[in-house]
């Protein structure tokens, strides 16, 4: 196993280019969204919030084991297995820095801070060497291990350093120097902690090391049990040797020992190392403390590295997947807003036009209607105020008994008196007739006109539509709805009548001082209240609303026109937009979201396994394979897309297929793996991992089944269809092959290669034949379309075999139909 390690490495380090590429595509494609696609900008920013830019760099790091340990020993022991060969002294102590990595011959140099060499003759120059000389390796008394210590470099034409792993062993000296400067130099690695021990137990300093260890890095640590060829126990304390003893009186191993000591300590999970079928399976990679022996090396090394560097991988690839699923989810909802706002806009002004006409003769009406109403309102009010004159000047009397007035003062304050009472009552009443209008026109089209206008500028020194309906309504009563409408009322009959007493020649007093006493009032009053003429006010409170209301209907016509043409223009670039994301950006995204999904299932689960082949389509050939990840019983699809379109549209149908939730009538897709050395690399395989099914409806039917089968499987296919509907799909291509059946003959639906969302949806003409809806020839056709392909579907089911009637035989096949059978 060993052996294999060099793989590993060769592997990772390919899933990181690999890794390294998707995310460059990423942010190519993030830079084409902000240049051509303004109203998705905010996707950019999400992605750019994700934190993509950081993935970069992690995938650059050089994995490097940091070697640590209880004694150089222990040390020396586990590098020299790890190499496959005796590179380091085993029985030396006080090292310098050593790090070892791949050159092309043996090769021993000394370097300050690994940059700077240093001119320094070492023993190992002088004859050829095997074992690293301990004189060079050794650090001298005076040298400094703070700063600017030397470090041995070793370089060595060894497999597993070529695939750009590296070793450093830091010297043998108190954490507390070691700490200070260790961490600056491991930065940039993609670092794996050993720990090796070689005595039977940990001793107080060598936990304090391990802690501040496990402070620094917050990653798992590989604790080594090398085999002591000699447990030295002298430098243990009186507890840790009553320890080892009481354990070697019950005859425990010292692996045992270890393992609990790590345990109690909690640098190890109290539970069996984990086996890689037990990662496999877990949700996530996960990589736990683990403790493995030297003897066992070759197994459990692989094991634990092959999880390391898979979740490190996989972690990158989680995120991508994550950022690009959501991505994708964003242009498809986008998609879906584009395609209801150019759908509901022409519908919007068309309401808006209908009901502000309605609005407009609703009031035209009332104006007509309501002035012999008016009249007789404005003709009984005054006939109650002369017969109550003393009454309309109660208040007036009261304040003024004993002023001394110029008279047409007087005059004027007497008749606006009995102007205020006048308006008051015929206003409460007029009040009531236009309540109505509220609730009827206002509310709906005043929404419907704030959402049209919401994006639209306006033209200086035009009303807006709203505006302008808001007019139609105040300039007929002057009601401002919102407020107290009747106080409003008042004001305008009080500038109406206003306006009119100049033209009605009231009577005035004689000029001069008058004695403003009660009996020269209610003769000014009843003057007043005789002179005005009820059908004169109301014909031109009426006349006036009329022209309002006109100028303000003018004004509405005006500005939708004005509105409809800038929305048209805004129409016209949505729809544009609508196209980019559904033939550009979404399925460049999808395409970019079926790799990192992928490689999220491969590190996870590994690449599926074929047994034999089951099924052939014309897209993919389906086989049985052996159990993946928690599928027991599974099918692979392997489909391999010729050129980018076919990719984009897998990619497509893949996002769809998996993003369905799982239904029993559906048949779930359990994952997809990118076989990129599929036609020796030039033409990637997509293997898509499903549920196996026992067989398709079409060999079924062939095969006989009852009629009360039958009809179970026509109810599944439908609950199917409905479920894809409520979920805003459309399949496309309902069809026998598309049917599977289980070991109970119960159905599902497959193939999801046509399935859409209607809102991204061209009309383009895909499906097969005989299945095919007469609408789908025109390209303008939705979900029914599945409801048309089921009819057919039922008559195979209902006449329980599937040959054609001879009319449908024409039809046959795809291609005796001539017509170009496209995905989107
Ligand atoms: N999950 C599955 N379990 C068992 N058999 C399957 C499964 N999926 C597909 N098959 C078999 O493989 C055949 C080919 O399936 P595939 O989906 O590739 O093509 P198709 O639907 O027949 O044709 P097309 O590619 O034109 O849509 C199916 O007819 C079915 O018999």
């Amino acid at each position: 196993m060993l052996t294999e390690i060099p793989k590993l490495f060769k592997i990772y380090s390919k899933h990181c280019t690999n890794l390294q590429r998707i995310i460059q595509d990423t942010q190519n494609k993030i830079d084409d969204i902000s240049n051509t696609l303004y109203s998705v900008c905010d996707i950019k920013d999400d992605i750019l919030q994700s934190g993509i830019d950081t993935l970069y760099p992690n995938l650059d790091k050089i994995p490097t084991f940091l070697v640590f340990g209880q004694t150089c020993h222990a040390k020396a022991s586990f590098v020299n297995l790890l190499l496959g060969q005796h590179l380091l002294p085993c029985f030396s102590s006080n090292w310098r820095y050593v790090t070892i990595t791949y050159g092309t011959s043996r090769n021993l140099r000394l370097t300050l801070h690994r940059e700077i060499e240093i001119v320094e003759k070492l023993h190992a120059h002088d004859a050829s060497w095997i074992v690293v000389p301990e004189a060079d390796i050794q650090r001298r008394d005076d040298e400094n291990l703070l700063d600017h210590c030397p470090w041995l470099e070793i370089e060595l034409p060894q497999a597993m350093l070529k695939e750009n792993v590296n070793i450093i062993v830091p010297p043998d000296i108190e954490m507390a120097q070691l700490s200070e400067n260790i961490s600056k130099h491991f930065d940039n690695v993609l670092p794996i902690i050993v720990y090796a021990i070689s005595e039977e137990i940990l001793t107080d300093s060598n936990i304090q090391e391990i802690r501040k260890l496990k402070d620094m890095y917050k990653v798992p640590f590989l604790f080594v049990n090398i085999s002591a060829t000699k447990a030295s126990t002298e430098s243990l304390t009186e507890s840790e040797q009553h320890l080892i003893e009481c354990n070697r009186s019950k005859k425990t191993s010292k692996l045992h020992n270890l393992r609990d000591q790590l345990v109690r300590l909690g640098f190890l999970d109290d539970i069996e190392n984990i086996k890689t079928d037990k990662m496999m399976k877990a949700k996530c990679i996960c990589v736990l403390d683990t403790l493995i022996c030297d003897k066992k090396i070759n197994e459990e090394l692989y094991l634990y590295l092959s999880a390391v560097i898979r979740s490190t991988a996989f972690n990158v690839a989680v995120k991508l997947s994550e950022i690009h699923n959501k991505c994708l989810r964003k242009f498809i909802m986008r998609a879906f807003d584009m395609a209801r706002e150019i759908q509901i806009t022409p519908k919007r002004i068309e309401y808006a036009q209908k009901i502000e006409l309605q609005l407009y003769d609703t009031l035209m009406l009332i104006a007509c209607e309501q002035q012999e109403e008016i009249t007789a309102i404005i003709q009984r009010t005054l006939l109650d105020m002369k017969s109550n004159v003393a009454e309309v000047l109660e208040g007036y009397n009261q304040n003024n008994s004993n002023r001394q007035l110029n008279s047409k003062t007087a005059t004027m304050e007497i008749q606006q008196l009995v102007l205020r009472k006048l308006n008051t009552s015929v206003a409460t009443q007029i009040v009531q007739s236009v309540g109505c209008l509220h609730e009827s026109f206002t509310g709906t089209l005043q929404r419907c006109l704030e959402s049209l206008e919401k994006n639209c500028h306006e033209v200086e020194g035009n009303l807006s539509a709203s505006d302008a309906v808001k007019q139609i309504i105040t300039a007929a009563y002057n009601v401002d709805l919102n407020s107290s409408a009747s106080f409003s009322i008042v004001h305008t009959l009080m500038d109406r009548l206003k306006a009119l007493l100049t033209t009605f020649a009231l009577p005035w007093s004689p000029s001069g001082q008058v004695h403003c006493n009660l009996q020269w009032q209610l003769q000014v009053a009843t003057n007043m209240i005789e002179k005005l003429s009820a059908s004169k006010l109301a014909k031109n409170i009426c006349v006036q609303f009329k022209e309002h209301i006109k100028s303000s209907h003018e004004a509405f016509q005006q500005a939708i026109r004005s509105l409809d043409h800038q929305l048209s223009g805004q129409l016209e670039q949505t729809e544009e937009q609508r196209i980019a994301i559904r033939k550009k950006h979404a399925p460049r995204f999808a395409r970019l979201a079926l790799e990192s999904t992928s490689l999220c299932d491969l590190f996870r689960y590994g690449k599926p396994k074929q047994i034999k082949e089951i099924g052939r389509g014309q897209y993919g050939v389906v086989y049985a394979c052996e159990p993946w990840g928690d599928v027991k019983v599974c099918a692979i699809k392997s489909v391999v897309p010729p050129d980018d379109r076919h990719w984009n549209d897998l990619a497509m149908e893949f996002f769809y297929t998996r993003t369905i939730p799982e239904h029993p009538r559906i048949v779930k897709l359990r994952g997809s793996v990118i076989d990129y050395k599929y036609g020796g690399g030039s033409s990637p395989a997509v293997l898509l991992v499903m549920e196996r099914m026992t067989r398709d409806l079409y060999c079924g039917l062939r095969c006989g089944l009852s009629w009360i089968i039958r009809l179970k499987i026509a109810i599944d296919v439908i609950e199917g269809i409905r479920y894809l509907h409520s979920q805003g799909l459309v399949h496309r291509d309902i069809k026998l092959k598309n049917v599977l059946l289980d070991a109970e003959d119960r159905a599902k639906l497959t193939d999801f290669g046509f399935c859409i969302p209607e809102a991204m949806m061209s009309g383009s003409i895909v499906g097969t034949p005989v299945h095919m809806a007469p609408e789908l020839l025109s390209g303008r056709y939705d979900a029914k379309v599945d409801v048309y392909a089921f009819g057919i579907l039922f008559w195979y089911i209902c006449s329980g075999q599937v040959k054609l009637p001879n009319h449908f035989d024409q039809f046959q096949t795809r291609s005796s139909c001539g017509i170009v059978l496209k995905k989107v």
